[in-house]
């Protein structure tokens, strides 16, 4: 609860032709409605409204000049004759109102003062308080894909965020993308990452995987990290990442705010908001290929993505049809899967509870990963293999997904892996096995509603640390051996069929998806990288049930 000792200011003020009990603290701004009589009004209860100081946009001064008050931005505003009288001095502050399905709004209050050096006290103390708030972006580095989703994202800049940006006193250096991989190799080598307070990427997964692969790879050069090798520990990224969402899935964008509403995360960035995230590294023999945040699926989602990129001009209905069609096709694979289960950690992938706003498994899992950083380089151990052993699974899966978070999106708003967590550390390896069309249709559709997708006989989950898969065809001449032995006869069969694809069976081998691209390789070597890279987010918020006892109003 607030102490009235913590008041910065308390004045009375007028809200269009009302009076209101305005208080400033550091934490706070409440305007509570003026009951004139002391006797009890059943239809008229005092309104009282209560804005956090964190989220407040900006405090801008409104000047009067011939019945128009004029807005600090230049633009005019009618004021009425009766509001007139009493509206000489005002003020307007912008702040974050929160609205249905965790979207954002900037809205606006302006409070009329008695005279014009109460109104400048207001005006400067709001922004004093506001100059306290360091985690707050100055500048910014801004790339915006014109080509991502429907094609909007110039447009969706221009005008929904800029003008945000620029109540806010946020400036920004604007690059829009002549193609693709222009905004990573631009981070890679020329931005002058030293002028910003971090990165925004206006686009999809596409363009976000861009912006981490420039910084990621940036970071690691200049802390003198090779990122070629998978046993390194990778130098974390200083500046935040914010995502105005422009793309087709936006899949990273759901996940850590909730919504994909251009407004919505221009807000979180202006109010500075940070959220760690995992990145998975992905490596084939000692090559780096990749970094991974969201979905790294080979079988089912590695084939529905080759299948989708012959239909880009589709926009994103292109997964859809490309869904219906693989999972038509079904085909599965044959290869090994080994991973090191993660130890010590809270949580698994089968928890009804859900990674949210201020997440305590990732505060706990994060802490305990940074803890064991600390002791290893003590050791002197360079990777963190020793906390347990490495499973090995052999078979023939139709699907071998990697989530290092939910992947909740519209397409299924519950994801791949509904209690997997942003920032714990830890990726959920699901492995679908070889079943009937009826079954794997049966899993898919359990991503949509609220039975639990990993309750099948034919489906496993683990949550691990780091993977390894290599398909069968790369197998050693004795694994292969002792795959024949085990059962000659189906082995003879297949092995024809993948000399002669042309016979109609299965292929060997399908890719993998690694958020949205393509992997050159299928053997793969996966490690995740706890916490690697921030975003400007704080992680879905719960809808508050009960009363919110710091909120002045409540009291
Ligand atoms: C019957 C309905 C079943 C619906 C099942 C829906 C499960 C959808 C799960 C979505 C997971 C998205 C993971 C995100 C990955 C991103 O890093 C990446 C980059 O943006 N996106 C994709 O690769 C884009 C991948 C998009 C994959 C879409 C798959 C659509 C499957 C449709 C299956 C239809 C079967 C119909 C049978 C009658
Ligand atoms: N100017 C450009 N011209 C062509 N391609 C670009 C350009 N800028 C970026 N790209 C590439 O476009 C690809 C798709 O972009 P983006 O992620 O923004 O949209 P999307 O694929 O429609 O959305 P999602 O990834 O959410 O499905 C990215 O891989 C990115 O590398
Ligand atoms: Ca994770």
């Amino acid at each position: 609860m607030e102490r009235p000792s913590r008041l910065v200011l308390l004045s009375e003020l007028r809200v269009r032709n009302t009076t209101y009990d305005v208080s400033l603290s550091r934490s706070q701004l409440t305007w509570k409605r003026r009951v004139s009589s002391p006797v009890y009004h059943p239809f008229r209860p005092s309104v009282c409204h209560s804005v956090s100081v964190s989220e407040i946009i900006s405090v801008r001064e409104e000047e009067e000049e011939n019945g128009s008050r004029r807005r600090e931005d230049g633009s005019w505003k009618k004021i009425k004759e009766r509001e007139e009288k009493d509206c000489r001095q005002a003020f307007t502050v912008l702040y974050v109102e929160r609205c249905r399905q965790h979207r954002w709004r900037c809205a606006e209050v302006t409070f009329t003062c008695s005279d014009g050096p109460l109104c400048q006290h207001w005006i400067s103390s709001i922004r004093e308080q506001l100059a306290t708030i360091t985690s707050r972006p100055k500048h910014l580095l801004v790339y915006i894909n014109p080509y991502g989703g429907k094609r909007q994202g110039k447009r969706i800049y221009e005008q929904k965020v800029a003008p945000l940006f620029a109540q806010a006193g946020v400036s920004t250096h604007v690059i829009v993308t002549e193609y693709a991989n222009h905004a990573r190799d631009h981070l890679k080598t020329e931005a002058e990452l030293e002028k910003f307070d971090g990165v925004v990427c206006v686009g999809g997964d596409g363009m976000f995987s861009e912006i981490i692969h420039g910084l990621i790879w940036r970071t690691q050069i200049d802390n003198g990290v090779d990122p070629n090798c998978p046993d390194e520990t990778l130098s974390g990224c200083s500046l935040r990442i914010g995502i105005i969402p422009a793309g087709s899935t936006d899949c990273i964008c759901f996940a850590t705010v909730g919504t994909n509403d251009p407004v919505t995360s221009a807000l979180h960035i202006i109010v500075g908001d940070s959220q760690p995230m995992d990145v998975c590294s992905v490596h084939h023999n000692n090559t780096f290929l990749r970094y991974s945040v969201s979905l790294l699926g080979y079988g089912f989602y590695g084939d529905v993505l080759t299948d989708s990129e012959r239909k880009r001009w589709m926009g994103p209905a292109r997964y859809d049809l490309s869904g219906l069609k693989m999972f038509l096709t079904h085909h599965y694979y044959e290869g090994t899967v080994s991973y090191l289960p993660a130890r010590g950690i809270i949580g698994t992938p089968r928890d009804a509870a859900r990674c949210r706003s201020g997440c305590v498994v990732c505060q706990h899992n994060g802490q305990l990963h940074s803890e064991r950083a600390e002791s290893y380089e003590m050791d002197d151990m360079s990777n963190c293999e020793s906390d347990g052993e490495w499973r090995t699974i052999r078979g023939k899966f139709l699907a071998i997904n990697a989530a290092s978070m939910s992947c909740a999106c519209p397409r299924s708003p519950k994801g791949l892996s509904p209690a997997a967590h942003l920032a714990d550390g830890t990726t959920d390896l699901i492995l679908v096995r070889k079943c009937s069309r009826f079954d794997f249709l049966r899993h898919l559709l359990r991503h949509t509603s609220k039975d639990d997708q990993f309750d099948l006989t034919f489906v496993e989950v683990h949550r691990v640390r780091r993977f390894r898969f290599m398909p069968r065809h790369c197998q050693s001449d004795s694994e292969l051996e002792l795959d024949l032995q085990e059962n000659s006869k189906h082995q003879i069969f297949s092995q024809i069929c993948r000399d002669h694809p042309a016979c109609g069976c299965a292929p060997a081998y399908s890719s993998w998806n690694c958020d949205g691209e393509i992997l050159t390789h299928t053997a793969i070597d996966v490690r995740v990288h706890c916490q690697l890279i921030n975003l400007f987010a704080r992680g879905i918020e719960e809808p508050p049930v009960f009363e919110d006892l710091t909120n002045p109003c409540a009291i």
